[in-house]
């Protein structure tokens, strides 16, 4: 059985659901197709989780209007029983006339998910009337994952089971991407960008042929090419290469997707939507690692420092101090390096966890930081790729290792 994830862009209107049908009917008309919240949903959703924390009435109108608008003007180009997504639609109005309930991470997945119960419940409607045999499965009840709100932890055993149980093979299933539920009944996500990993999870349950995800560019490249113009399609890549350049940021693939196809040696193809004819990338058990350099770069970047208030060493017990604040606080470290009493990280910049962050952090350390840098990541560089980014960049910190090098800059 294959497997097919189309992301957010390739489903951002009536045209795109239509073109997913068409790839559907002529590659996979026995696949799991996951699929994420189409266009910009879940942004949308996270301003609207904000606004209704913060009692922003109006902005929570506001974006229940634009995200009712926006999935009504993309089934006004389809045909099929839409009454599921209306019933969603108004199940999300209603909830929010109410005080939201819980944790802040817990009601940011309450809503955001509801992105990917749209987007599936329009694309199987659409299938269904357009002839191909299709079942809507919710992944709620597929993906079972611990309480860690926004970041769920999958448990495989539980999370088989009920996949192998819900599939049939012979048909069509839509699935959405990036959702779950702990065994408490309450819902889940797993990481913002997280649904190419759910078609990673459902492969790896169902030991899929492979797995295929469909985007709005040729393949894996060697640069993001809305940063670089002359960039090189990565025809064929290792596991081991594609773990790398995902988990330094090549936003290609989600980083956590790489792993459970490994484990079964799953082939992992990254293809066009556009041009569907075109081969795109493959990722799998091949013998020759990358030698063309690839660039990936992070903007909206903070390097925090950190000295110890004592003077003290870091040395292991302040490591696992500061490791123990940064996991508290759900914030992920980018790049780290460390003199006898100073402690420098590079994090993404994400306005609503470094605060809490910070404040954690000042009880044990003197905290200083540089906002608004870049962190460049060349795999497989030499000199030549050095000097060509560093072109009226000012170099705040470098970290090498044998592939790869690491570049924290600001504009000069
Ligand atoms: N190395 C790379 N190769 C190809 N695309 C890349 C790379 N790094 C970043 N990207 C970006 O990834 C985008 C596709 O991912 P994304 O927008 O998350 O798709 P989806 O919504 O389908 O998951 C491309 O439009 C491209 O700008
Ligand atoms: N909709 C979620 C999950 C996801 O993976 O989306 P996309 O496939 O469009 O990157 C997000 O935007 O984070």
């Amino acid at each position: 059985m294959k497997v097919f994830k189309f992301g957010g862009a390739s489903v951002k209107d009536a045209a795109g659901v239509q073109n997913l049908a068409r790839i559907v009917r002529q590659q996979g008309m026995k696949s799991a197709v996951i699929v994420s919240a189409m266009g910009k949903t879940t942004n949308a959703l996270e301003e609207l989780v904000w606004a209704w924390i913060a009692n922003e009435r109006p902005t929570v109108d506001a974006k229940l209007t634009q995200v009712r608008a926006y999935h009504e003007g993309i089934m006004a180009g389809l045909t099929g029983d839409f009454s599921a997504v209306y019933q969603t639609l108004a199940g999300l109005e209603s909830l929010t006339t109410s005080a939201p309930a819980g944790g802040t991470d817990e009601v940011y997945d309450q809503i955001v998910s509801l992105g990917e119960v749209l987007s599936t419940q329009i694309i199987a409607a659409h299938l269904q009337r357009a002839g191909i045999p299709t079942r809507w499965l919710d992944a709620r009840q597929l993906v079972r994952t611990d309480v860690t709100f926004r970041e769920g932890k999958v448990d495989w055993t539980e999370t088989k089971k009920r996949i192998i149980d819900a599939v049939d093979k012979q048909q069509v299933s839509i699935i959405q991407g990036f959702i779950g539920q702990a065994a408490d009944g309450r819902t889940t996500t797993l990481g913002r960008e997280g649904s190419d990993y759910s078609a990673a999870i459902v492969a790896f349950c169902l030991n899929a042929e492979s797995v295929t995800i469909w985007k709005d560019v040729p393949g894996v490249l060697n640069a993001d090419p809305k940063w670089f113009d002359d960039t090189v399609l990565l025809q064929r890549i290792t596991y081991q290469d594609a773990i790398e350049l995902a988990y330094y940021g090549a936003t290609v693939i989600h980083p956590k997707t790489i792993k459970p196809l490994q484990n079964k040696h799953i082939p992992l193809y990254v293809r066009s939507f556009i041009d569907t004819e075109a081969p795109g990338t493959m990722i799998g058990d091949i013998g020759q690692h990358l030698t063309t350099p690839s660039f990936i770069f992070k903007v909206n970047q903070l390097l925090i420092s950190l000295h110890p208030t004592d003077f003290s060493f870091i040395a292991e017990d302040n490591l696992s101090r500061i490791f123990g604040r940064f996991a508290q606080a759900g914030v992920k470290i980018n790049l780290m390096q460390n003199t006898a009493i100073s402690f420098s990280v590079v994090v993404d910049n994400d306005q609503t966890r470094i605060k809490s962050l910070l404040d954690m952090l000042r009880q044990d350390f003197q905290v200083s930081y540089n906002d608004g840098l870049e962190l460049i990541t060349i795999r497989y560089y030499d000199q030549s790729t050095i000097d060509r980014v560093l072109v009226n960049k000012r170099l705040l910190l470098e970290q090498k290792s044998r592939y790869t090098v690491q570049l924290v800059v600001k504009e000069a």
